[in-house]
C-alpha cells in the first residue's frame, strides 16, 4: 500500500540503535550451519533477506531457533545437511543466492535455488565461472547466468583466481567452496571489498592468510561453533546519517554501528563534503563498532570513484540524495555495479530524484549531481528496492510538498523498523 509522507521543516533529535548488519547476519547463519556445535547470534537482523537465509538452512535440516534477541543454530556440521526436497527460496537476496552457491557446490546432494523477479535478473555467472573451475556442477538459464539454479554437489578442488569484479559476494562464494575443496585456494583481490567472511572464518576457528590483496585458505578445515555479536548496519545507519545532515538543527546519535573499514566509505565521503560527525569507538571482540553522533551540516559537492566504490556501494542512492542538498557538483564514477543490484540503481535513482526536481544526470558508470536544489513532492517508485524506498522517505524530509512512496513494505528487506525509528527521531 502506498504511503504519503509530509514533513514541515523537521529537525531530527534523539538516539537509536539501527538494526543488525545484513552481511554479517547472513554469514552468521551460514557459518553456524557449517560448524559443529551450538552457535548463538546476538543482534541478528530480522529483515526479509536474512530470514530467507534462515529458511534455506532449515530446508537443509539445520536446527535454527529464533527468539526476540537471540538466534541459536544447532548443527552437527555441514556433513549432516540433508538433500532439500523443496526449492530453496532465496527471496530478494543476492547475498543468500550467491554465497549459498559456494556452499551447495561442495555437498554430496542435489539442490535447486530460486528467488523473486529481481533475483531472476541478477548475474550469477560471476559466481558460477570460478566454481566451475573448482569442478562444480551448476546449471541455470543462459548457461548458468540466471536462476533457477540446479546444483549437483561434488568434490571440489582448489583454484588460484583473480576476481574480475570487486565483489564480496564472489569472493565469499569461492571462500565457502574452498573450505570443502582439496588443496589451498588463492584469491587475488585487486580492489578490496567487505571482509566479513574472512573475519568470520577466523572467528569460527579457521586459518586464513591475508596479505597484499591475496587471500589463501586451505581446504578441509573444520569450523567450531561460536558466539557472534552483530553490530548495527552502517548501510542502514547511512539513511539516518543523511537525514540528520540535510535537515536543519538536527543532532542524532546512532549507537553501536559497525565500522569495519571496508564499509566506512560513507563516513569518509560525507566528512569530505563537510559533515560534522563524532565517532566514539567501542571495545569489541570481533567486528569493530562505534557510536556516531551526526549534526546538521553545510555540505559541498565531491567526487567518488575507484577504490572507494566497494566501500560504499549500497549507500550510493542515499549519497545521490545528499548531493542534491550540497553546494556544487558531485560526480560518482566507476559504479557500474549499481546497474545489477536489486534494480538498475543508476537509472532508478536518476529517474526518481528527477521527479522531485533534482539536477541529476546518469552516466554509464555513475551519475552527476548539481546542488543545492529545493526538492518538490512527487509520486515515487521504489521498484521493490529497499534502498530506493528509503531514499524516497529521506528525501521527503526536505521536500516542499507531499511525497508518496509506492511500496514502502520493501524496506523490510534490510530495515524492518525504519519508519518507527524515523518517527522517533522526527517527533
Ligand atoms: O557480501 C555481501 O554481503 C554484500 C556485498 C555487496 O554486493 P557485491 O558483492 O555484489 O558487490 C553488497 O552490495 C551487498 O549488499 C552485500
Ligand atoms: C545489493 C544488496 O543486497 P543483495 O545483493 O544481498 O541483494 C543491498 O542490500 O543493497
Amino acid at each position: 500500500m502506498a504511503l504519503s509522507l509530509a514533513f514541515k521543516k523537521p529537525s531530527l533529535k534523539g538516539s537509536i540503535q539501527v538494526p543488525g548488519d545484513k552481511s554479517i547476519s547472513h554469514r552468521a547463519i551460514m557459518f553456524g550451519s557449517i560448524a559443529t556445535g551450538k552457535t548463538t547470534v546476538e543482534g541478528f537482523l530480522m529483515g526479509d533477506d536474512c530470514l530467507s537465509t534462515i529458511s534455506c538452512f532449515k530446508k537443509l535440516g539445520v536446527q535454527i531457533d529464533v527468539t526476540d534477541d537471540l538466534v541459536t543454530i544447532q548443527s552437527e556440521g555441514e556433513k549432516y545437511w540433508e538433500e532439500p526436497s523443496e526449492v530453496l527460496d532465496t527471496g530478494n537476496s543476492g547475498t543468500t543466492t550467491r554465497l549459498m552457491l559456494g556452499l551447495l557446490a561442495g555437498t554430496s546432494f542435489h539442490s535447486v535455488m530460486a528467488g523473486d523477479e529481481s533475483i531472476a535478473k541478477r548475474p550469477m555467472k560471476r559466481i558460477i565461472n570460478p566454481l566451475r573451475e573448482m569442478g562444480a556442477d551448476i546449471r541455470g538459464r543462459h548457461d548458468g547466468q540466471y536462476t533457477p539454479l540446479a546444483v549437483q554437489g561434488t568434490q571440489l578442488k582448489a583454484i588460484d583466481y583473480t576476481l574480475p569484479v570487486a565483489s564480496a559476494q564472489v569472493k565469499s562464494a569461492i571462500l565457502l567452496a574452498a573450505l570443502k575443496a582439496d588443496g589451498q585456494t588463492i584469491i587475488h583481490e585487486p580492489i578490496a571489498s567487505r571482509d566479513h567472511t574472512e573475519i568470520m572464518l577466523e572467528h569460527f576457528g579457521a586459518t586464513v592468510n591475508r596479505e597484499d590483496h591475496v587471500i589463501k585458505l586451505e581446504g578441509g578445515q573444520k569450523l567450531t561453533a561460536a558466539h557472534v555479536q552483530v553490530p548495527g548496519d552502517i548501510s542502514s545507519a547511512a539513511f539516518m546519517i543523511g537525514a540528520a545532515l540535510i535537515t536543519e538543527d538536527s543532532k542524532v546519535t546512532l549507537t553501536n554501528v559497525g565500522i569495519n573499514p571496508t564499509r566506512t566509505g560513507i563516513l569518509d565521503v560525507v566528512e569530505k563534503m563537510g559533515a560534522v560527525i563524532e565517532v566514539e569507538e567501542k571495545e569489541t571482540a570481533g567486528e569493530r563498532s562505534a557510536d556516531l553522533t551526526i549534526y546538521s551540516s553545510d555540505l559541498k559537492g565531491t567526487e567518488i570513484s575507484g577504490d572507494l566504490i566497494p566501500r560504499l556501494i549500497d549507500e550510493i542512492p542515499l549519497i545521490a540524495l545528499i548531493a542534491t542538498q550540497a553546494k556544487g557538483t558531485t560526480v560518482i564514477k566507476d559504479a557500474e555495479e549499481l546497474r545489477v543490484k536489486e534494480t538498475d540503481r543508476i537509472a532508478a535513482v536518476v529517474t526518481e530524484l528527477s521527479k522531485m526536481g533534482a539536477n541529476i544526470e546518469a552516466t554509464e558508470d555513475g551519475m552527476i549531481i548539481h546542488g543545492p536544489t529545493v526538492l518538490t513532492g512527487a509520486d515515487m517508485t521504489s521498484y521493490g528496492d529497499h534502498r530506493l524506498g528509503m531514499m524516497a522517505a529521506i528525501a521527503a524530509l526536505v521536500a516542499s510538498s507531499e511525497v508518496v512512496i509506492d511500496d514502502p513494505e520493501c524496506i523490510s528487506i534490510s530495515y524492518p523498523n525504519f519508519f518507527d525509528q524515523l518517527n522517533l527521531l522526527t517527533n
